[in-house]
């Protein structure tokens, strides 16, 4: 048997087919185009190749983005007072902090000043429970871009054993998060797990999201299993490639599956953000003068 392909790429570019018409719709309603701003910590060149990608894809799409590059050295007081102005910002819809910041910031704290209804990469706490509440927010864009895959496959899940390989707070577990959601049985592994091989080998969905080209064989996949790999290392997955596929239901390849999903996703939920934000400053209901 050789797998299916998931062929991100397709599905990516109609899901972003649709954000562009919805982004023509709101650029006639409101008279102005939505706004990603992208924020990026030092020079690693992969990074930028991203936040570049990012860029393309929203100009395409009919948004524009904000680039801001911001040197290595900053504290994070800095950085967490850069990322207030973008939150308070009346013309910013959506802000994408690229992960990982250098090692001296706190990551965490820089997250956390992103306003959840800017909060279009899904990285805020706010973001998080409400994936793990199953209540109404945005996705982590990588593990939306995931499930959103894996649903244009009709691939079941209900009942099913996810084995998710990394546990980041923006890939692996907020993966484990939305698979759990769809009432998948969900058993997350990571650096310290005692035998991944085996608990890989019980798996009915891998998800890898650990960024260690190989680290994922072949012939640990269990005969029939989905193989979703988000690792992107070099431009090469978690999994050994050829080896998985003579045993997977269904394989996405890297390139051409998660990536092109999670940027489609950035860019559905900066369009959402948008239509949010012109709604939130028309409110529908007029306040009541020197009522109190
Ligand atoms: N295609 C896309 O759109 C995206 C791709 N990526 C790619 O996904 C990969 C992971 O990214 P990210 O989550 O940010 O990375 P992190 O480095 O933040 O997390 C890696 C995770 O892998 C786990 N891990 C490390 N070594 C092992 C091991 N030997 N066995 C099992 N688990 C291990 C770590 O465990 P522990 O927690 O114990 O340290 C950690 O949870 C990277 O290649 C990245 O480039 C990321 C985002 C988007
Ligand atoms: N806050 C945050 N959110 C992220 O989503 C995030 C991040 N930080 N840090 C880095 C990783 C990496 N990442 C990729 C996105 C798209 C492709 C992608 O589209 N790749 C193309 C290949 C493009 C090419 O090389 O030509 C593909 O897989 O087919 C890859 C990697 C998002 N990340």
């Amino acid at each position: 048997m050789t797998a299916q392909v998931l062929d991100g790429r397709a599905v990516a570019a109609a899901l972003l087919d649709r954000v562009g018409r919805e982004v023509s719709e709101f650029v006639a309603d409101h008279g102005r185009v939505p706004v990603l701003a992208t924020v990026l910590v030092g020079d690693d060149p992969a990074s930028h190749t991203y936040v570049r990608m990012k860029a393309n894809r929203c100009l395409k799409a009919g948004m524009h983005s904000h680039r801001l590059t911001l040197a290595s050295s900053i504290s994070t007081e800095t950085l967490v007072h850069q990322l207030r102005e973008l939150s308070d910002d009346p013309a910013v819809d959506g802000i994408l902090l690229q992960h990982p910041v250098p090692a001296h910031l706190d990551e965490r704290a820089a997250f956390e000043a992103i306003d959840p209804a800017k909060d279009v990469d899904g990285v805020t706490r706010t973001s998080f429970a409400a994936m793990a509440f199953g209540e109404d927010g945005f996705h982590s864009a990588t593990p939306g871009g995931i499930m959103a895959l894996l649903d244009a496959y009709d691939i079941p899940l209900a009942g099913r054993h996810a084995v998710v390989v990394g546990r980041s707070a923006i890939l692996g577990k907020p993966a484990g998060m939305l698979l759990l959601a769809r009432d998948a049985t969900v058993t997350y592994c990571h650096s310290r797990t005692a035998d991944l091989a085996a608990r890989v080998a019980e798996a009915d969905i891998v998800v890898a999201a650990v960024g260690r080209p190989g680290l994922i064989r072949g012939a640990w996949i269990k005969p029939g299993a989905v193989v979703v790999d988000a690792g992107y290392a070099d431009n090469t997955g978690d999994v050994e490639h050829a080896a998985a596929a003579e045993r997977a239901s269904y394989l996405t390849p890297v390139p051409g599956g998660v990536g092109p999903m999670t940027i489609a996703t950035l860019l559905a939920q900066t369009i959402r953000a948008a239509r949010q934000h012109e709604a939130a400053r028309q409110p529908s209901v007029q306040p009541v003068r020197g009522a109190i």
